[in-house]
């Protein structure tokens, strides 16, 4: 639930958005050379149509494809072996890969965030409306997807010229936004590879060999928060499309800076500004690990309590009150884990109804399902799950299963 990083249900509970990078690679985002007036658009004058062309060049197994009319002529490349493609091209007949390179949130003519230097830490989004719970920012379908075996195991001396090759192939505009993207190992030699360690998102396209790193310019400007405003997600949760989707998840005001978390929020801090330190060549400063010493401690205090809870509210068979619940709650708000809700309320609900206290099964039911909307898509599994149990807490399965019926 808290890391819906692959397109179908195989996330595994310690996957992360960016992975931490094989030797001298990472996975975050960096620099892309995106001002508001160079985003990326779909070509606006009859698009070439969709048609796949490779292999091209290959390493090993791994090919080159590329497709300049994939998505309305927004271009994709893929660097990955000849069964892969063939999964992206029965994802891309599903459809539903909507990038929208406008924020769908924007108030009149004006955008919705605009890019600008953000003290240290590079560039990085501004909000330039009030955003809203809810609000979408963007969609987008990858510039670029690599097989995570030739990114982690071919030497970069070997990556770099098929990668090279691989990038010439995307559409001017996408071409120009990727190199755009930063690469913070400042690695001239590997630029492309510099650029795809600091800026991908994991993703598996399914099969027993689907993993590959996907890379989106738009989406590699969000600079990291431990509590961020913004969620995302890939794929539709169950939707099988190749879709990121990011979404405000509090109240932001204009001129406030939009971010993401790239990693597990529910890490203690000295694990998280590691990771960051590792994987990005920063030490996490968000305003939750800059809290005072005492105040970190609470805080890593309060994460050790959310998990050993929602182990208990996880075991069917264990003793649950109303108070235990209550406290969840109050834990998450008090960690501020706005992008990361969805499991802790889902299982709040569940437990409520198991405890027969139809009123807030409902609430929570319901409270969930907008959490796992916005965190994991609208056609997540507990999307429908938590939509029975809003309708008819009496009628479902869980109903008084703690204390009898
Ligand atoms: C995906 S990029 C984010 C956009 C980037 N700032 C830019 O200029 O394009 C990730 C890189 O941004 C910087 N960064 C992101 N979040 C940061 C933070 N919270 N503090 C300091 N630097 C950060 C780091 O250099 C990191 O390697």
């Amino acid at each position: 639930i808290r890391h819906q990083v692959s397109l179908q249900s195989s996330s595994s509970p310690d996957s992360c958005l960016w992975r931490p990078p094989p030797p001298r690679l990472a996975c975050g985002i960096d620099e892309i050379e995106v001002s508001s007036k160079a985003r990326v658009k779909s070509a606006s004058k009859s698009p070439p149509p969709s048609k796949w062309e490779g292999p091209r060049g290959c390493v090993e197994q791994y090919c080159i494809f590329s497709n300049q009319g994939f998505e309305g002529g927004r271009g994709i490349v893929a660097v990955t072996t000849n069964a892969n493609i063939q999964n992206l091209k029965a994802l891309e007949k599903k459809g539903s890969a909507a990038s929208t390179a406008q924020p769908a949130s924007s108030s009149g003519n004006r955008p919705a965030y605009y890019i600008a230097k953000v003290p240290g830490k590079g560039l990085g989004l501004i909000s330039n409306t009030t955003l809203h719970r809810g609000d979408v920012l963007m969609k987008h379908t990858p510039a670029v997807l690599i097989h995570r075996t030739f990114f982690e195991t071919i030497h970069p001396a070997t990556q770099a010229p098929l990668l090279k090759t691989a990038i010439s192939h995307l559409p001017s505009a996408l071409r120009k936004a990727f190199f755009s993207q930063m690469g913070h190992f400042g690695d001239q030699a590997h630029k492309i590879n510099d650029i795809l360690a600091t800026n991908s998102f994991q993703m598996n396209l399914g099969g027993h060999d689907g993993h590959h790193y996907g890379n989106f310019p738009e989406v590699s400007r969000f600079n990291h928060d431990c509590r961020p405003n913004v969620a995302f997600y890939l794929g539709g949760g169950g939707a099988d499309d190749l879709t990121h989707t990011t979404t405000v998840v509090r109240d932001v005001q204009p001129g406030e800076e939009l971010s993401i978390s790239y990693l597990d929020s529910f890490a203690p801090c000295e694990e998280r500004q590691q990771r960051t330190f590792e994987a990005w060549g920063f030490s996490c400063s968000c305003s939750q690990c800059a809290l005072s010493k005492g105040q970190v401690k609470k805080s890593d205090k309060r994460l050790k309590e959310i998990k050993e809870i929602e182990v208990k509210l996880s075991d069917f068979s264990g003793r649950v009150t109303g108070a235990i619940l209550k406290k969840l709650a109050k834990l998450y708000d008090e960690e501020r884990l706005d992008a990361n809700r969805a499991g802790g309320l889902t299982l709040i609900a569940l437990n409520y109804n198991m405890l027969g206290d139809e009123k807030n099964a409902k609430r929570y039911a319901r409270l969930a399902r907008e959490a796992l909307v916005i965190e994991n898509g609208p056609g997540a599994g507990d999307v429908s799950a938590m939509e029975e149990l809003e309708r008819d807490p009496r009628g479902h399965f869980t109903w008084r299963g703690r204390v009898g019926r």
